[in-house]
């Protein structure tokens, strides 16, 4: 379940007059998400997602929702949220902040191929060009910061085996943010939460992605790795897959081509996109915000792609 805020049709004959959608139709509780209540929303005017923010206030809310409609008028496929008569984009809706944006079409694909990886990929570059002449700036939440804050408190949860191995990648990822290949490196919006349940195909076709509550600025490699390490491995173990890695990095270098000092910071990249996610499932798992909605996700996976990463070469950048 994902509806956390329950909104009638009767409750929004009022408040959507202030939108140019005309009346409402119909509204449907979107039953995945674990973060804000979503509902797919009818109107005279087409098909519509009302996001209400369970987590996120008013001030957190304009770098997501403007980012998404930067993006949108240069044409990356993302929810386009729609403005009010003010010209607003995040209004009041039973006192928490609410979106309306645009509707992707199709569905996600959980088991992607080669074919879905270079429209990911693609994607993903396109996406990082547009973002460049953005003008609101706000650090990935999940940063580094983030990781040397978080991981003392994981730290009592873990065995002696993973707590050395906590300790000592944030060491290494710490001193790696400090050298000139890391300062090197190209940057700015990145959506950092690219999984494959956040983006949409029909068929073998991109059809848009969304959930962009965790995109700030950071390099643009943190988010090719995030990605990667989603979209392009083994389930079970893992381990890269060659064939669907090599499809989403070549499409993405046609798009936008490697730096020199991303191709040496590749294999560091890797392991920071697992420790920020084996970091923050740690943490759902162990200490559990008050209003915690769902099942949190299962932390081993992430350290198993952590441990992979460390023990093993990935294949070179695209040149
Ligand atoms: N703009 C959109 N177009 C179509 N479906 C959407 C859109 N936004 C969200 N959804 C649907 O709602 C579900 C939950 O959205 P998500 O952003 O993952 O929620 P949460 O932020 O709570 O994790 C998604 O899995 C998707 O099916
Ligand atoms: N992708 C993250 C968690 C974020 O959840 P989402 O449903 O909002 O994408 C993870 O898998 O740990």
């Amino acid at each position: 379940m994902a509806v956390f805020t329950t909104v009638t049709l009767d409750d929004l004959t009022q408040w959507i007059r202030q939108f140019p959608l005309g009346q409402a139709r119909a509204l449907k509780g979107i039953a995945s998400g674990i973060e804000n209540t979503n509902y797919f929303l009818t109107t005279e005017r087409g098909e519509y997602v009302l996001t209400i923010f369970e987590n996120l206030d008013f001030a957190q809310l304009p770098f997501y929702v403007q980012l998404m409609a930067h993006l949108a008028r240069r044409g990356i496929p993302v929810p386009d949220p729609v403005a009010n008569d003010q010209g607003e984009l995040v209004v009041p809706l039973q006192g928490k902040p609410a979106v309306i944006v645009s509707k992707l079409e199709g569905a996600s694909q959980m088991d992607p191929q080669p074919v879905h990886c270079a429209e990911g990929g693609r994607m993903l570059a396109r996406m990082h060009l547009a973002g460049r002449d953005f003008p609101l700036r706000q650090p990935n939440l999940r940063g580094l910061d983030w990781w040397l804050e978080t991981a003392p408190k994981v730290m009592p949860f873990l065995s002696a085996a993973n707590e050395a191995l906590l300790a000592t990648e944030i060491a290494y990822q710490k001193a790696f943010a400090d050298t000139p290949t890391y300062r090197g490196l190209p940057r700015g919006p990145v959506h950092a939460d690219l999984f494959r349940n956040n983006v949409m195909f029909v068929g073998d076709k991109l059809t848009g992605c969304f959930d962009f509550y965790f995109a700030g600025c950071d390099t643009w490699l943190f988010d090719v790795a995030v990605t990667v390490n989603d979209w392009c491995i083994d389930q079970a173990t893992g381990a890269l897959d060659a064939a669907r890695t090599e499809a989403m990095l070549a499409a993405y270098q046609a798009e936008r081509p490697f730096t020199p000092e991303e191709r040496e910071a590749w294999q560091p990249m890797l392991r920071a996109a697992a420790l920020r996610f084996w970091l923050s499932r740690l943490y759902d798992f162990h200490l559990p915000r008050e209003a915690e909605m769902l099942t949190p996700h299962d932390p081993t996976h992430f350290e198993r792609i952590l441990r992979d990463r460390l023990a093993l070469q990935a294949p070179e950048l695209p040149a």
